[in-house]
């Protein structure tokens, strides 16, 4: 990359920094975040709740193990967390244009190209990380050769933008389940067709009420949770039923709106593979995959529900649940990809849940 053109990060706040150009040679604006997670760029490039946001990340290295080729299975990606990037840009210190690695199919810089992202590298990306911590999440802009506005990502819809318009059937398994897709990783996808579901996938505002269903599922997704009235207003509705429900990060912050408590936004937010969990009532700790720039204000919560995980650095809600129904919620990944999959588990006791609701289902 000694060619590249010159770039420049700049923040909100007026801070510049001087970079060199890789993949597209484009401006991109976006709210700035950061990532610690040490691995694991082609999930997280396009893992849809990153839509609208530039991405720091701050390993040093980056782009060495290239992208891998695509592999389907059902039409969904074996490998990628949806079918495109949905980062609005990238932030590295080192890239890494030589790649290698038995299934690398291109290089990170040709990959960004191919949808038009910018990043940029030879940034300080851990000085870059200290002003964000200090200061929080910010919006900046990558410019290249035309400057562009600042835009905040969290005045949009980005569930609208990212969620599909039409229903979609997968699987044939005996637990009939509803996933919301709010902008869905393909992970949560795999994980349910592991586990003998037949998977009914949904937009975002579909009127999921009026199926037949086992359980209903909420997915992650970008942006602000307070924009979802359609599917606050469907869970609303689920939640004076009895069957399970299970809801992962903004599907989290969904069920939390939906029953009456808050959100509200982290500083800085929480972007890595290690972030310790301690399960309530337990001196059990977990430590997951995480990606949230919200979180559910457990002090809103009404009486009949409690939080379920604690985030052990910095005390905020990492999951809720309902004190009688079978209602719970994880504000991390347990479907990994990447990052630690230690907490999978939290799928099998959703359908286990099912699996009772349905057996009391049948005596009555
Ligand atoms: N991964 C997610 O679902 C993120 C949820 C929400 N957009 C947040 O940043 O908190």
């Amino acid at each position: 990359m000694e060619n590249a053109k010159s770039v420049k990060l700049v923040l909100e706040d007026g801070t510049e920094i001087q970079g060199k150009s890789f993949g597209a040679f484009t401006s991109a604006a976006g709210e700035v975040v950061f990532s610690t997670a040490m691995t694991g760029y082609p999930e997280n490039l396009t893992d849809p709740s990153f839509a609208g946001q530039i991405l720091v990340l701050t390993y040093p290295m980056v782009g060495n193990y290239g992208v891998p080729g695509e592999d389907l299975y059902e039409s969904i990606s074996k490998i990628f967390e949806s079918d495109k990037i949905h980062i609005a840009g990238l932030v590295v210190n080192y890239y890494s244009e030589e790649h290698s690695h038995w299934h690398a199919a291109k290089s990170l810089g040709d990959w960004l190209s191919e949808y038009n992202i910018p990043g940029i590298f030879d940034v300080d990306t851990r000085l870059l990380t200290k002003k964000l911590r200090e200061k929080g999440a910010m919006l900046g802009k990558i410019v290249a050769a035309e400057d562009v506005e600042l835009h905040d990502p969290n005045q949009d819809n980005l569930v609208a933008q990212v969620s599909p318009s039409e229903v979609k059937h997968y699987g044939s398994g005996k637990n009939k389940i509803v996933l919301v897709d709010c902008g869905t990783k393909t992970n949560i996808i795999r994980c349910f067709l592991e586990r003998d579901v037949e998977l009914i996938r949904v937009p975002w505002d579909y009127d999921f009420t009026q199926l037949d269903y086992d359980g209903l599922f909420l997915s992650n997704g970008p942006g602000d949770p307070k924009m979802c009235e359609a599917t606050i207003g469907h869970l609303q509705t689920a939640l004076q039923q009895d069957k399970p429900i299970f809801g992962i990060c903004l599907g989290s912050q969904l069920m939390g709106l939906a029953a009456g408590g808050d959100t509200f936004k982290l500083k800085y937010g929480h972007r890595s593979h290690n972030q310790p969990v301690l399960l309530t009532g337990t001196k059990r700790s977990y430590i997951t995959s995480q990606n949230h720039g919200f979180a559910v204000d457990t002090d809103t919560l009404p009486a009949e529900w409690e939080m379920l995980f604690e985030n052990l650095n910095d005390g905020t809600c990492e999951g809720i649940k309902h004190k009688t129904k079978p209602f719970f919620s994880t504000q991390f990944h347990p479907e990994a990809a990447g990052g630690p999959q230690d907490t999978e588990f939290m799928f099998d006791d959703f359908l286990k849940a099912v699996e009772e609701y349905k057996a009391t289902v049948a005596t009555n």
